[in-house]
């Protein structure tokens, strides 16, 4: 068993969002203070981080990832398009995937996401239709386990209609967090999302539904959000593209529901993007939910990648900022809204406490070189460093002792 990476005391000099400079005191996995940099303080090379040049925000947490199918692409050989050609791709691939080939992907992909900043997943995991429908729950069972020192990872059991009570059932009984599903995708979708949510009803579980994942087929988020209005337990609906392309009155309605419900959002425009729109070849309506009626009704939205590298999508770098300029660029939201998504939404949608560099808040942090929070996002800079529960947890390293001149001054960003 390798040893637990060292708890760190103070960073130092690090830049807020808000552009202030401060001194981070840690207390285990706590913040325990805030307050203004002081730039004479020693430096303790053995518990301290020199922070000057980094920008320091709440570690992003990805709210919706699918580490199960994660960097298939290559060998799947998916031929591009859209949700259905996907899925059938997926199972085809399935089939010759073992416990043990799940899991180093999953592994892999947990990894990336980790050195680029993000401290906790919510992954989904399929249940398959064949021979042995757990193996995947089997495998990422594994990898939450084998990771749990260096990130939190929740898993949601991923079935259909094609997938039996007891299945669902045994998922849980191998420590799977929250009930899943995609009854927008089943022959009768509000049947199917009664049934999901009857089985966390009867198991007192989380559950965490794929919601209205199209432009123009089933809405059933406000049945979903009407249901679990009076629940104890968390609920989040991932998705609901459907919402981006309803008529502002019939969007009204929908969104009250959410709100009034503490339904929280999870957008995932990457996937999105790439998933939906392939029958309109001019003016492409793209795959988003109405973050803006959303934010502006104070419903919970937390924003992730969803897919990577896998029939779903054949891109993505596991990187929280990447999804944070598309909710700029695509989303319209503020570069504040953006990271909040990310980071503290993200958070939120998966009823995780608050972390961050606030008093009392977890000690989960990125740290990346930037001088504003506008182009942390926009350069999305490699170098990086990761705090996980008050421990440095992942580092990238730019040798810059050793950059020519030159580069270190075309580059202020290079520089110390
Ligand atoms: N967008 C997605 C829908 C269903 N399954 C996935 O892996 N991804």
């Amino acid at each position: 068993m390798s040893s637990l990476p060292r708890p760190l005391r103070v960073l130092r000099s690090a830049r807020l969002a808000d552009g202030s400079l401060v001194d981070i005191t840690l207390d285990g996995e706590l913040v325990a203070a805030v307050t203004p940099a002081d730039p004479a303080a020693e430096i303790d090379e053995a518990s301290d981080l020199d922070l000057r040049g980094y920008l320091v925000v709440t570690a992003p947490a990805e709210p919706h990832a699918h580490l199960d199918k994660a960097r298939s692409w290559d060998a799947a050989r998916p031929p591009a398009g859209d949700l259905v050609r996907a899925i059938e791709s997926w199972r085809a691939f399935a089939a010759g995937q073992t416990e043990d080939d799940i899991a180093a992907r999953a592994r892999a992909q947990a990894l990336e996401n980790l050195a680029a900043g993000t401290t906790a997943i919510r992954t989904h995991v399929d249940l398959f239709a064949d021979h042995d429908p757990l193996r995947g729950v089997r495998a990422l069972v594994r990898v939450r386990d084998e990771l749990a020192a260096l990130i939190d990872i929740q898993l949601v059991a991923l079935g259909g209609e094609w997938v039996p009570d007891d299945v669902y059932e045994g998922a849980l009984d191998l420590g799977v967090d929250i009930v899943g599903g995609a009854p927008h995708l089943a022959t009768d979708p509000h049947a199917e999302l009664h049934r999901a949510l009857d089985i966390a009803e009867r198991r007192g579980a989380p559950v965490d539904l794929h919601t209205d994942e199209s432009l123009d087929g089933p809405l059933t988020i406000v049945s979903y959000a009407n249901r679990v209005a009076a629940w104890s337990q968390p609920r989040s609906a991932g998705h609901c593209v459907r919402l981006g392309t309803l008529p502002a009155d019939e969007l009204a309605e929908v969104v009250a529901a959410v709100a009034a419900a503490d339904l929280r959002i999870i957008t995932l425009p990457i996937t999105n993007l790439y998933l939906q729109g392939w029958e309109h070849p001019v003016s492409t309506p793209r795959g988003l939910t109405a973050a803006r009626a959303l934010l502006d009704a104070g419903v919970v939205l937390g924003a992730g990648a969803d897919n990577v590298r896998d029939p779903f999508n054949p891109v993505g770098r596991g990187d929280a900022l990447e999804t944070a300029s598309l909710l700029v660029t695509a989303g319209h939201l503020s570069l504040d809204e953006a990271l909040t998504a990310i980071t503290s939404g993200a958070r939120a949608a998966m009823w995780l406490p608050e972390a961050g560099p606030v008093v009392g808040a977890r000690a989960e942090l990125l740290a990346v070189r930037a001088d504003s929070l506008g182009e942390a996002i926009a350069s999305g800079s490699p170098d990086r460093l990761v705090i996980h529960a008050g421990r440095l947890v992942a580092r990238t390293t730019i040798h810059r002792d050793i950059a020519p001149a030159g580069v270190a001054a075309a580059s202020p960003s290079l520089t110390r």
